[in-house]
């Protein structure tokens, strides 16, 4: 198993946002993780990272995530955060090369080899041309294509992604999912990504997993399910028992 949930609750205070969730993703995949705004698309991410309480279980690889120490520097997750504010001057390069953290001791420089694979990522994003621009002159998609770049070179078995493709015009919308996609057929990763851009999901293979939902559960990828899960969300928020 690569993620379990098992009953998991969750929320703030006496505010339950996700009730006995449980499903697990047995080999690598794609999840959608889709959900009307407040549903706790987010939360759930935290309850991942251990940054909020919760009940019930949270496995990776069969390991509890509340005794496992330090996933991201293992190598075992990473996480791209939907708002990710820089303010002093850094380059797009020094910023993506720091994506290969885990391979360095601390105060450890980057080299010239690692400076040649964020170029590389940064090439396959088509992003070369702001390789020595300052980031926080950047547009707020470039800014986000940026930190999957970083992403990318984490290189983690299982990856959270909360919303990456908001900011992006159509042609990034689709060149995102499709790489996300080549990461859990190609590379073995295991992707659960929040997004609104149900639409985008049509050509991948993977799971949609509405947080909306009275019971969430996994749902193959079909042109069925994507459509009745867009209708479920355009019919509007269930009143919550
Ligand atoms: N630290 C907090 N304390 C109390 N309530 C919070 C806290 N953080 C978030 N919430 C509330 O929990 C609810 C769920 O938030 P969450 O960010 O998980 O939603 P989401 O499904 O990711 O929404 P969106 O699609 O808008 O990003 C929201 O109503 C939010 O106001």
């Amino acid at each position: 198993m690569i993620v379990e949930v098992k009953n998991l609750v969750a929320g703030y205070g006496q505010r339950v946002l996700i009730r006995n969730l449980s499903f697990s993703v047995p080999s690598p995949a794609f999840v959608a993780i889709i959900g009307h705004n407040g549903a706790g698309k987010t939360t759930f991410f935290r309850a991942f990272q251990q940054k909020i309480d919760y009940q019930g279980k949270l496995l990776v690889h069969h390991q509890d995530l509340r005794q496992l120490s330090n996933p991201a520097e293992k190598g075992i997750l990473s996480y791209l955060p939907q708002k990710n504010i820089i303010n002093f001057p850094i380059k797009v390069h020094d910023l993506v090369v720091m994506g290969l953290f885990r391979k360095k001791h601390f105060f450890e420089d980057y080299g010239a080899a690692d400076y040649q694979q964020a170029a590389q990522v940064l090439e396959q994003l088509q992003l070369s041309h702001l390789i020595d621009h300052d980031f926080t002159t950047l547009s707020g998609g470039e800014q986000q294509l940026v930190w999957l770049a970083q992403l990318m070179l984490q290189d983690a078995d299982i990856v959270l992604l909360d919303e990456p493709t908001q900011q992006l015009d159509v042609y990034y919308k689709n060149k995102v999912f499709a790489l996300l996609q080549e990461w859990t057929i190609q590379k073995g990763k295991t992707v659960l990504c929040i997004t609104h851009d149900l639409y985008n999901l049509l050509p991948l293979k993977g799971y949609i997993l509405n947080l909306s939902k009275p019971a969430p559960e996994l749902e193959p990828i079909t042109s069925e399910t994507v459509k009745a899960n867009q209708a479920f969300l355009e019919a509007g928020r269930q009143p919550v028992l």
